[in-house]
């Protein structure tokens, strides 16, 4: 009997849901896609944490796929009445004997830095390189209108979600990487002024949606936004905090510990009165995109296929595979 229940365990350990793989490792739970790992922290029956790591590599860039997964986990999430409380944070860590592959290899797979196994490996210090840029350049506006309104509904669910988020920034944030980090609650940034966080998008020729800048109005106050969106600028830890792109900057070994503590104080909070209060202060900056939803798909497919548009993204991209260091 018991090895009958062992050997059932294994298989329903090892069969894959339809949203992933469940493990369970060390009492705590996990599931996980392909680029989104999920991990639960807590005692069954009680209030549990959840973290979400991104591990899209090289970059965390938000491919169509990566935006998916990640609607798909949060949803999930949403959905277990234990969770109360996400952290989103990058799955890269620095790591040893890496190497990157030549930049003249194309394929997605060939531009991931590899390790000497050959397996993908995220590149270190980034927590997300923002909107996939090969979602944006050189595809045709069928392919823009899906992958904007993939980017719309990850906004709408994070700015919207009734758990507590909190990002722990471990990494490079910038545009859509500092997008995921400001509709979170609260923002713990390690301190490694190698990591910069901010919208950048006008350096790349390009301008951030209504809601996007709406969202940093929220954060940093208007003055602010209105100088660093034009700008791009990118602010290391003391910088963003100082603006308050976000909350607290720490010693990179203890972001994650730091992002629990602040957690735990949060979820002191009864749920009810947290959530009204969130929705009454996110609700008409989330109601004006969803009432014009579809005008703002079409906006961005014939602004990105514009050819000056092409142009900018692509000497973009250029420069990025010729960048030194
Ligand atoms: C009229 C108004 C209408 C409204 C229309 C709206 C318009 C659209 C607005 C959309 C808002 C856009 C938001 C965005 O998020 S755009 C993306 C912005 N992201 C960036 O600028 C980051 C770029 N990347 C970097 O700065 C660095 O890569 C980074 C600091 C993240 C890491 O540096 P590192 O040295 O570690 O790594 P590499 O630079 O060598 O990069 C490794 C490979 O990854 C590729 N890469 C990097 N970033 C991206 C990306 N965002 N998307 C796709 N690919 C990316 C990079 O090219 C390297 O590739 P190779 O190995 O082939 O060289």
């Amino acid at each position: 009997m018991a090895m009958a229940l062992r050997a059932a365990s294994r298989v329903l350990l090892r069969a894959g849901s339809r949203l992933g793989r469940r493990e369970a490792v060390d009492g705590a739970r996990r599931f996980a896609n392909k680029r989104v790992l999920v991990e639960t922290e807590g005692a069954a029956g009680a209030t549990r944490i959840a973290v979400m790591k991104f591990r899209n590599p090289p970059v965390n860039s938000l491919s169509l796929d990566f935006l998916t997964e990640f609607v798909i986990s949060l949803e999930k999430l949403e959905n277990d009445k234990s969770i109360r409380g996400v952290i989103l944070t990058s799955d890269s860590l620095k790591r040893g004997n890496q190497t990157k592959v030549a930049a003249t290899e194309k394929t997605e797979e060939k531009r991931a830095t590899r390790d000497h196994g050959g397996r993908l490996q995220e590149r270190p210090g980034i927590f997300s390189a923002g909107l996939d840029l090969l979602e944006m350049y050189g595809r045709n506006p069928a392919h823009y209108a899906e992958y904007w309104k993939a980017v719309q509904e990850l906004w709408l669910r994070l700015y919207l979600s009734s758990l507590t988020l909190m990002s722990a920034i471990n990494g490079a944030s910038p545009a859509g990487g500092c997008l995921l980090a400001i509709t979170c609650d609260y923002r713990i940034m390690a301190d490694n002024p190698k990591y910069t966080i901010g919208l950048n998008e006008s350096l790349l020729g390009i301008v951030a949606p209504f809601w996007l800048k709406d969202n940093y109005v929220n954060t940093i106050g208007h003055r602010a936004a209105e100088r660093a969106l034009q700008l791009g600028t990118l602010f290391p830890p003391a910088e963003a905090l100082k603006v308050g792109v976000v909350d607290e900057v720490v010693p990179e070994d203890q972001v994650h510990s730091k992002t629990l503590s602040v957690m735990a104080k949060w979820l002191a909070i009864p749920d009810h009165s947290r959530q009204l209060t969130k929705t009454m202060m996110r609700k008409a900056t989330a109601d004006n995109l969803i009432k014009q939803r579809e005008a703002d798909i079409q906006n961005f497919a014939s602004f990105i296929s514009r050819d000056s548009i092409q142009k900018s993204l692509h000497m973009y991209l250029e420069k990025l595979k010729h960048k030194k260091g």
